[in-house]
């Protein structure tokens, strides 16, 4: 079966009432392909989930940014996977390389959220990817796979989970990866599937890649044979965004 070319716009902190309302205002009015062609989902901050779940055209979901890991409770300041379930937030972003170096989520902290999330019937958005550091000393193909090998200790259907290829020296930098760059380590994602987990998964599985995407090179990384789409970051709070969505039909 064909991977469906799937688009994740991260909002990560940023907004304000007006602005949220402005991007969904965009994004309700833009021509996007049909629901065949690309899953479309975007992430505003926790505060402003309930509001763009409202205002938003019913093609595009929403997901949450981060949650608990495990059931809520006397955890000051987190919010749980069940209180997403409630407000009908279908997906949620885990592992995002800003939490785990900024809040130094260990692989095995997010493994255990992926599991945790995916058995309260949350999808995932799980992230992977290398520091500068990591990938100029020769450790990229090394890094990414103890990353997925966390999570796939803790789960064993990945039906429900995207993963997301983000280099750490990528985002936020304007420093994209190439084409060759990206296809390269999702190439290499794809083997460690079909030689850890199973053929089904390797070719079901899809990778996207997030850094530094844009209108302007959204279309030749769309073209790569493993690359499934994107996770964007600073392009998705505005109107080229709808460029990133359109880029799905580079697979047709
Ligand atoms: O971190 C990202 C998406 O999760 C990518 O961010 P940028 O697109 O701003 O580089």
């Amino acid at each position: 079966m064909a991977r469906k070319f799937f688009v994740g716009g991260n909002w990560k902190c940023n907004g304000t009432t007006e602005e949220v309302k402005k991007i969904v205002g965009t994004l309700n009015e833009a021509e996007i392909p049909s629901e065949d062609v690309v899953e479309v989902v975007v992430s505003p901050p926790f505060v402003f989930l309930s509001l763009v779940k409202n205002l938003l055209r019913s093609e595009i979901q929403v997901a949450a940014q981060n949650c608990w890991v495990r059931k809520g409770g006397a955890f000051t300041g987190e919010v749980s996977a069940e209180m997403l379930v409630n407000l009908a937030i279908p997906w949620v972003i885990i592992g995002h390389s800003e939490r785990r170096l900024i809040l130094n989520e260990s692989n095995e902290f997010v493994g255990d959220k992926v599991a945790y999330a995916l058995s309260q019937g949350i999808k995932v958005i799980a992230c992977v990817g290398e520091t500068l550091e990591q990938r100029e000393s020769g450790a990229t193909l090394e890094v990414v796979a103890a990353q997925t090998k966390a999570i796939a200790e803790k789960i064993s259907n990945w039906d429900n989970v995207v993963l997301a290829y983000e280099p750490v020296w990528a985002i936020g930098t304007g420093k994209v990866a190439s084409p060759a760059q990206a296809q390269e380590v999702h190439h290499e994602l794809r083997k460690w599937f079909s030689d850890n987990v199973s053929a089904d998964v390797a070719g079901s599985i899809r990778i996207i890649y997030g850094g530094s995407v844009n209108g302007a090179n959204c279309k030749e990384l769309a073209a790569q044979p493993d690359l499934d789409g994107f996770l964007v970051g600073g392009a998705s709070l505005k109107p080229e965004f709808v460029d990133i969505i359109k880029s799905a039909t580079v697979k047709k």
